[in-house]
């Protein structure tokens, strides 16, 4: 190494102990203790402290790695650091979701939801807000490939919530509308399948997958917060799931998943007898982990969510898929089961003039 290029690797250095400063994607515990080690070899030579005890877990990670450089030179050292730091910040750079600040950066083509990712956590909004977030046949497909791609992204959690004064209203009863006599039975099997699939995305989502619950919510949107791992609601929020005014069954695992969380009287007056539950009896009863005041919810909710998200995501990852793993079986089995009576369900008298009072407006909820 000639003289001049020393110098100049002298001034990278100091510029690469700048740029460390300002990279805005965390590289890695592996990443900061190779910078950590060529900096100590930079500046003060081979490893020259005494070994820390192998419970000082941190020191010791820090002096091994300083210590594995043995004699390299304090110039090789600076070099190196200089190189490691340019490849961090050209890596970033070339990344368009680092380079996009800390703002929402927004995913995909959907039509129906608003999927955005900031701060590690992707939030999957509901957004028909004129039908009350009413899912329909594209919705529940979005819904189920916004859960997939949030299950491989890089956040830690997923929020499921709504745009506007509704979480949702259920099911869209037009998934109903308009079906020939000759095409019922077609319609009922193929919704069934169509929801087995949809509540299977939600028993096997891999990492916490939490529900801001922003106003009221009906039906298959009630039933699925029995899936998700936390629930936090406004007090502006009801939980209605009225199966038997529908003449339909319950879906979303809460057969199995209700009576365990709030005990069988408590899971038969809101599954059997449509009772509706302020956020407050939701809370009491289980179903709900914590509510806010409506003014508010917003601010108090995403912070705690912003703490959650900067706990090690690995870790949480493994733990959710730890609990979930001793009930997937049944959860799966349970959710085969309630598709297939509804199957049936939708083709029976008691459905159809359910749905026929609802587009006729006799009958709202
Ligand atoms: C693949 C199939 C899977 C099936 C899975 C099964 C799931 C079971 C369920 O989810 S059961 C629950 C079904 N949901 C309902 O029965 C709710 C029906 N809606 C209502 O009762 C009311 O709309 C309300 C109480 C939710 C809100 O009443 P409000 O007066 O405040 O508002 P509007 O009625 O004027 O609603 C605004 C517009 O939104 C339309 N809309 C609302 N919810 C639904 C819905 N679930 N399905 C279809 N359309 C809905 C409503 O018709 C209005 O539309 P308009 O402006 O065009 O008239």
């Amino acid at each position: 190494m000639t003289a001049a290029t020393m110098q100049v690797s002298q001034q990278d250095f100091e510029k690469a102990q700048e740029q460390v400063k300002l990279l805005k994607k965390d590289p890695g515990n592996e990443t900061k203790l190779k910078l950590y080690a060529l900096f100590k070899q930079a500046t003060e030579g081979p490893c020259n402290s005494p070994k820390p005890g192998m419970l000082d877990f941190v020191k010791k990670a820090k002096w091994d790695a300083w210590n594995s450089l043995g004699n390299l030179s304090q110039d090789n050292a600076r070099q190196k650091y200089t190189e490691l730091v340019s490849s961090l910040v050209s890596a970033e750079s070339a990344d368009p979701k680092t380079d996009a600040s800390p703002e929402e950066s927004r995913h995909g083509d959907y039509e129906t939801v608003l999927v955005t990712t900031k701060n590690s956590i992707t939030k999957i909004m509901f957004n028909r807000p004129e039908k009350k977030n009413a899912i329909n046949h594209k919705m529940y497909r979005e819904i189920m490939k916004a859960l997939e791609e949030a299950g491989k992204d890089d956040s830690t959690i997923a929020v499921i919530t709504g745009n506007g004064d509704y979480y949702s209203s259920g099911n869209d009863l037009n998934n109903f509308a308009n079906i020939q006599p000759s095409e019922m039975e077609k319609m009922a099997k193929d919704g069934a399948v169509l929801l087995k699939e949809f509540v299977g995305h939600f028993i096997d989502f891999p990492k916490p997958l939490i529900a801001v619950v922003n106003g009221p919510a009906v039906g298959i949107c009630v039933t699925l917060l029995g899936l998700c791992d936390i629930v936090y609601a406004s007090d502006r929020a009801t939980f209605h799931s009225p199966f038997s005014e529908l003449g339909q069954s319950p879906e979303g695992c809460s057969s199995y998943l209700f009576p365990k969380i709030m005990g069988l009287a408590k899971a038969n007056e809101i599954l059997l007898f449509n009772k509706k539950l302020t956020a407050a009896e939701a809370c009491a009863w289980g179903l709900v982990t914590e509510v806010f005041p409506d003014s508010t919810f917003q601010k108090e909710v995403w912070a705690r969510l912003e703490a959650y998200a900067s706990l090690p995501k690995n870790s949480l990852a493994v733990s959710k898929q730890l609990l979930r793993s001793m009930e997937k079986e049944k959860l799966h089995a349970v959710n085969s089961k309630e598709c297939e009576v509804l199957q049936e369900r939708w083709l029976s008298d008691e459905c159809i003039n359910a749905v026929v009072s609802f587009f006729q407006k006799k009958a709202k909820l």
